[in-house]
């Protein structure tokens, strides 16, 4: 996750938590708008988050994909240690992991693996103008896109945040995958190509 330690990861969770009702619901309505410009093929297999801790929500753009688009939540595959990722739609069951977090009540077999996704979608809990990353700490995104150090996307990997969560810049570590893309409420920022 690079340079911030852990009491500003803890301190910028705090952030994240402390956005109004109001202005996390209006930043759910942006951030939807601008995904849909991200992802706009057909037959497209997105993922998404179960937002918790003052994540920014995704079920508004959950709800405005298209009708042939896959929307998918992570789940740890703890065998390999990486994100798995099952198709999900209200009502359909769901299973919490060892983190509280709901997932999919799915079998592994019915799963995505991280090739078959367009775009996956990422809560930060940090990030900078370069699009580098600060997650949770689980090193699970990381893992599961280690494959973009030395391939192109797909999956774009796509950061999702508030403003507030900026940071001035965040020393990259040898395994951490930076962003495709950051969207904020107000902001997509695309990164640089250097
Ligand atoms: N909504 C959401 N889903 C997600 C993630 C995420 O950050 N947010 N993940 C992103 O990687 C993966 C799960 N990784 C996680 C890693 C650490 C913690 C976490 O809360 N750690 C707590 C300690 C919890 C405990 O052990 O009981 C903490 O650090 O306070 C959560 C998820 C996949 N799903
Ligand atoms: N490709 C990898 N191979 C092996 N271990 C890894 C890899 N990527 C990350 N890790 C491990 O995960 C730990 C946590 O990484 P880091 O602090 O960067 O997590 P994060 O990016 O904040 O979390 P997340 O990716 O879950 O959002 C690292 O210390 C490292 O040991």
């Amino acid at each position: 996750m690079g340079s911030a330690n852990l009491s500003s990861r803890l301190e910028l969770r705090e952030r994240r938590r402390a956005i109004p009702p109001q202005a996390r619901m209006a930043a759910a309505e942006a951030v939807a708008d601008s995904l849909l410009l991200l992802a706009a093929g057909p037959d497209l297999h997105v993922a998404g988050y179960w937002a918790m801790d003052g994540e920014l929500p995704l079920h508004v753009w959950q709800l405005k994909l298209r009708p042939n688009t896959v929307y998918c939540l992570p789940v740890l595959y703890e065998k390999s240690m990486q994100l798995k990722f099952a198709p999900w739609r209200s009502g359909d069951p769901l299973t919490t992991n060892r983190f509280g977090i709901p997932e999919p009540d799915l079998s592994p077999s019915s799963m995505f693996d991280v090739h078959q996704m367009s775009l996956i979608a990422m809560p930060l809990t940090g990030f900078d103008a370069r699009c580098h990353r600060i997650g949770m700490g689980g090193g699970w995104y990381d893992r599961t896109l280690a494959f973009r150090q030395h391939n192109p996307a797909p999956p774009l990997a796509v950061g999702i945040g508030f403003d507030v969560q900026e940071v001035p810049a965040i020393e990259l570590q040898p395994w951490d995958i930076p962003c495709d893309a950051i969207v904020t409420e107000t902001r997509t920022l695309l990164r640089p190509s250097t």
